[in-house]
């Protein structure tokens, strides 16, 4: 139980709601006993009736209305309490449910991306679906019920031994055995259920890639493939789920069977106890057997929600687990630190803890305010891990990166971040209008702002040919962009908050060459005071700026002007001469 502690902090937080729902709860169960209590006193009334022979049954009419109208009574009000304490007590379990949700997603934002790059998504969403329902499970049912049961044993049972002792005795006898029996069953179906919960998400997940995917298989022609590991998959998971069902369909028989037992109990020895005089109304037994099985669902509960609180006590340690997590970059900043953007790289190395690549060794380069600077180097030679460290998505390994000669450990996080304008190779659009996508640069600009960015990132002529412009919708439901379109609405988000850094990580490949010449000379008057790091495969992206470094295998291999390094022996001549040639075919 120790985890579920850490769920303390919610219940106060709806505290009042709860103490009403407690008292509720009570109300609702005593109105429920009050009424066996009436329905025994009608048998009783008239078995006394015909004892005493008496022909006139005007009197036992009128005491069996008036107790009739009493039995309608308590049962409304305790169906009326009963609906109201699930109001309360269902309702608080949601509104926990929420803010757990809510904390949960607060610590996704909070984690670095070296996190995301060690955890499979499905086990991320699981977090938030999966496990905060297997604990909502206890906040809201398991309690409830727990509570019922607690009150009804409270109220019932002392009741029952006073009537009549022994057969009290007798009647109760099977009630544990249920709730043992229960709680075992409950088990099994919790280990089948999630496995067939397993089951569920490898097919959601394998459907959700053949979508994503459907046009590589359409034109592999994997149709047939993809069908036989479906209906293989598929195949599995029907198996878990009958094995599944196998074990629920014990429930309910083991539960009637159990209250028969009871039932059958209250018949014959209370039914002999009558006999001999030890129990000396028959209303007594019509009592019991109400009893019986009105205790029937609260005992089985208590080995269901026993099962349940396990269920939630596990899930709960994996959401305090991750909650505990503390990201690797925290911002312990907290005055405001504003830059100019001179950038330094010193001895610089840096290995992914995830694959232990040294993907940058000892890289050491100077960028002073407003200059561009342009890497250009083979793939997988560290181009865009020099950008993921300036833009501290990571930490260094060794050596050190500063801003402006501060180290950038020593910066507000998020001021720096905001003085970056960033465009990551897989530029990633939201599945909303364009002038939104655009806005999340900066999102109070206006529409005149959007505009002119756009236009600096030649893609406004695109937009306004769609038939919504700027309100077109991206994404699923939405209009699909080129790649070359995606990478300019991008670019308009990263300059739209007129950035001190502008990093821009291969984000012209997907454009033609005087496209590409058009925004980077749009570029050069638009960031005067703006350091620029263009990462690039092509010349014509580089030859302009201040400064060229050329990065091989995670290290500097070359670096000067174009004017410099084309009379250089090295990669970069080697590419020169390959483009220029390209471009004269
Ligand atoms: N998130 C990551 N986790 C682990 N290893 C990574 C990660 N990102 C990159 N790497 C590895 O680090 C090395 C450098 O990668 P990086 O992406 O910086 O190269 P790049 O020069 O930008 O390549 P490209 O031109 O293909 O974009 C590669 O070997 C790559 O496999």
């Amino acid at each position: 139980m120790g985890a579920l502690k850490s769920l303390n902090k919610y219940f106060l937080r709806y505290k009042w709601r709860l103490i009403a729902g407690f008292f509720i709860v009570i109300a609702a169960r005593v109105f429920a006993v009050f009424n066996v209590d009436i329905v025994g006193d009608i048998v009783n009334d008239v078995e006394t009736y015909i004892e005493s022979g008496d022909s006139n049954l005007d009197g036992l009419k009128d005491s069996m209305l008036f107790k009739l109208g009493l039995l309608l009574g308590a049962a409304l009000l305790s169906g009326f309490f009963t609906f109201l304490m699930r109001q309360l007590i269902i309702v608080v379990s949601r509104f926990i449910e929420a803010d757990l949700k809510d904390d949960v997603y607060a610590q996704y934002q909070r984690l670095s991306l070296g996190f995301y790059k060690k955890n499979r998504t499905g086990d991320l969403m699981n977090r938030i679906s999966e496990d905060v329902t297997k604990v909502r499970m206890y906040l809201g049912p398991a309690i409830m019920y727990l509570l019922q049961a607690l009150v009804l044993f409270a109220v019932v049972i002392p009741y029952m031994v006073r009537m009549a002792p022994s057969l009290a005795a007798y009647t109760l006898i099977p009630l544990p055995i249920l709730s043992i029996a229960i709680y075992k069953l409950s088990r099994a179906i919790h280990v089948r259920s999630t496995i067939v919960q397993e089951y569920l998400s490898k097919l959601t997940t394998f459907t959700q890639e053949s979508f994503s995917g459907i046009s590589v298989i359409k034109a592999y022609t994997l149709e047939p493939n993809t069908f036989r590991d479906f209906a293989t998959l598929s195949e599995d998971s029907k198996q878990k789920n009958l094995n599944l069902v196998k074990v629920q369909a014990f429930f309910f028989p083991l539960m009637i069977g159990l209250i028969g037992a009871s039932n059958l109990i209250v018949i014959f020895v209370g039914g002999q106890q009558y006999i001999d005089g030890t129990i000396a109304e028959l209303g007594t037994l019509v009592e019991f057997i109400m009893y019986v099985n009105m205790l029937t669902w609260p005992v089985a509960t208590v080995g269901w929600v026993t099962s349940i609180i396990k269920a939630a006590e596990a899930s709960q340690i994996r959401i305090n687990e991750f909650l505990e997590i503390e990201p690797d970059i925290v911002n312990t900043v907290t005055e405001h630190t504003p830059i100019n953007g001179a950038i330094a790289f010193k001895d610089v190395t840096f290995t992914y803890e995830d694959t232990l690549i040294t993907a940058l060794k000892n890289i050491s380069f100077t960028v002073q305010p407003g200059q561009t600077l342009a890497v250009i180097g083979p793939t997988g030679s560290g181009k865009s891990t020099i950008l993921e460290l300036i833009g501290r998505l990571y930490d260094v390994t060794s050596g050190s990166i500063t801003i402006d000669g501060t180290d950038v450990k020593m910066l507000n996080l998020n001021d720096f971040r905001s003085e970056i304008g960033y465009v990551p190779q897989d530029a990633f659009l939201f599945s909303d209008t364009i002038g939104e996508n655009i806005k999340f640069g900066k999102t109070d600009a206006t529409d005149e702002e959007v505009y002119a960015f756009a236009k600096a990132a030649s893609v406004h002529h695109n937009i306004i040919d769609f038939k919504d412009g700027y309100d077109t919708v991206l994404g699923e439901r939405g209009i699909t962009l080129s790649g070359g379109q995606k990478q300019r609405v991008s670019i308009a988000r990263a300059l739209i908050g007129s950035p001190k850094i502008l990093l821009l990580d291969d984000s012209l490949s997907a454009v033609d060459t005087e496209t590409e010449e058009e925004i980077l000379n749009n570029l050069q008057q638009l960031t005067t005071n703006t350091t620029t790091i263009i990462v690039s495969h092509r010349i014509s992206s580089a030859k302009n700026a201040d400064q060229i470094i050329i990065l091989e295998d995670g290290k500097i291999t070359q670096q000067g002007s174009h004017n410099q390094l084309i009379t250089k022996e090295g990669y970069y001549k080697e590419l020169y001469v390959k483009q220029l040639d390209e471009k004269e075919m």
